[in-house]
């Protein structure tokens, strides 16, 4: 078992540093931020993710998990330094690389004896080999190893894709990296990906491309569907049997949101544009998915006759999906406004994400409750689908609003079910249910 010490206490960070520490690892998190770490000494968690309270506890309590803001108590005794911070978007679309920069000169500077140091970031193609020359600058030696790791978690999973990781990706320019991040990952029994730091820091850029231009294929497929009257969850169905297309990352709606997918297209346009080559796929996927949000307000005009003015909204889901409070990027972010701007009164519940909610969307008016956010609603629009709502009671639901209108960007409902309940049901690639007249 080996001391890691990993810098960055996010999602990425945090997450891998208690599934390192509870396979038996000696795990030291560090971050620049005292307050996140002060609650974490504490097990008390910065963001919401399921399992992971329980898990931090467990491994403090076990005491192979530790918190700290001095990275140089932190590296001492570790054979592995993971870096775990942010590298946002900035405006130009690339990613803003600063975080890194300023760890890797803080381990340069702290760097006394070999480590493997280890970037799980996702960062441009090149990083590796960059943050090399700034560590080695900066140590005055060249006593240490470099490595990609990139991470592919998601959130509201977080734990579960670790633990069940599907595959690691190592990307070495020694065997002595290789060795060691090999032995780390040997106990999740997964497959082992081993390559240069290029290539793996380009794995992490095509998966997460590929994932994305599922979705806006999709959701292409479920436009075109409601012209021609076909239902696009059957497509998908009938698609995703064959292994070559598979099953995942079908479901229609209002397209992709949250901290990975809008940011890692926009960086591998970049990094294409740099390298002097026009990604044209990843661009209309961007595209798509920036239009496909908007259907559910088109629908909601059309289905209140043109005019939404004064007219009572209920929105049900504010984050960019299940399980989770991370508002970044999600839908509800231009959807809200643009009900908004048009005179509506908008009431929204989410389950966990309302807090961060507030802080992205002005004005934004939340309830305690599904049930309160419908009452007297002229029309209720699902923009995350959480399972409370799948598990709704639709008929004490129908007679709480004013107009029995469902807006569905999450294509929650089977149609016959909606039919006989009597809703004027829109969703997203499907036939829209009009059983009742407004
Ligand atoms: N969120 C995800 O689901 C996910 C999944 C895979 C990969 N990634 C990638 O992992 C990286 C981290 O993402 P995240 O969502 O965990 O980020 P985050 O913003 O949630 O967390 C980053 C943390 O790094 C800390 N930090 C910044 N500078 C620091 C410094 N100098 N020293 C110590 N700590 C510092 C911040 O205080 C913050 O707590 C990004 O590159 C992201 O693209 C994210
Ligand atoms: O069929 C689908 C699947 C997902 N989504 C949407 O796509 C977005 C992203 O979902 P998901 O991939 O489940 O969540 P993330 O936490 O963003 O995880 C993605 O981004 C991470 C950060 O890079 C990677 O580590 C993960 O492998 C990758 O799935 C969400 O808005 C979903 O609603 C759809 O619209 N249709």
């Amino acid at each position: 078992m080996m001391n890691i010490c990993v810098i960055g206490t996010g999602y990425v960070g945090l997450v891998s540093g208690v599934c390192f520490s509870d396979i038996g690892n000696n795990v030291t998190c560090v971050d620049i931020d005292e307050n996140k770490i002060e609650n974490l000494k504490k097990g008390i968690i910065p963001i919401y993710e399921p399992g992971l309270d329980e898990l931090v506890l467990k491994n403090i309590e076990e005491n192979r998990l530790h918190f700290t803001t001095e990275l140089q108590t932190a590296m001492n005794d570790a054979e592995v330094v993971i870096i775990a911070v942010g590298t946002p978007p900035k405006e130009t679309g690339e990613a803003d690389l600063r975080f890194v920069e300023a760890v890797a000169r803080s381990i340069g500077k702290n760097l006394t004896d070999y480590k493997v140091i280890v970037t799980k970031s996702t960062v441009p193609v090149g990083t590796g080999k960059w943050i090399k020359g700034i560590i080695a600058e900066e140590a005055g030696h060249s006593n240490f190893d470099v490595a990609s790791n990139p991470e592919f978690l998601r959130e509201g999973s977080a734990i579960y894709d670790t633990m069940n990781m599907e595959r690691a990706v190592i990307g070495v320019e020694s065997d002595k990296a290789k060795d060691v991040l090999s032995n780390l990952h040997e106990p999740f029994q997964t497959n082992l990906v081993i390559a240069d730091i290029e290539t793996a820091e380009m794995i992490k850029y095509a998966a997460n491309a590929f994932l994305a231009t599922k979705i806006s294929f999709i959701n292409e497929i479920a436009n075109i569907c409601e012209l021609v009257g076909a239902d696009v969850t059957k497509v998908a169905e009938g698609m995703g049997h064959d292994n070559r297309i598979g099953k995942a990352f079908l479901s229609a709606g209002i397209g992709y949101g949250g901290s990975c997918f809008p940011k890692d297209t926009n960086a591998l346009i970049n990094i294409a544009e740099n390298a002097g080559y026009n990604l044209k796929i990843v661009k209309d996927v961007e595209n798509v998915n920036a239009q496909q949000r908007y259907r559910v307000y088109d629908k909601l005009v059309e289905a209140l006759n043109g005019d939404i003015s004064g007219k009572r909204i209920a929105i049900l889901g504010l984050a960019f999906k299940p399980n989770t409070d991370d508002m970044r990027a999600a839908p509800s972010i231009d959807i809200i406004p643009k009900l908004h701007s048009d005179g509506a009164e908008v009431l929204a519940y989410d389950p966990v994400a309302m807090k961060n909610a507030k802080k992205e969307i002005a004005g934004l008016q939340t309830v305690e409750s599904y049930e309160q956010a419908v009452q007297d609603a002229d029309a209720v629009i699902i923009l995350t689908d959480w399972n409370e709502f799948k598990e709704m009671d639709l008929q004490d639901l129908k007679s709480k609003l004013r107009h029995p209108v469902m807006i569905d960007g999450r294509n929650m409902f089977p149609l016959e079910q909606m039919e006989n309940l009597g809703f004027y049901y829109a969703s997203i690639g499907r036939k829209t249910v009009k059983a009742a007249q407004i």
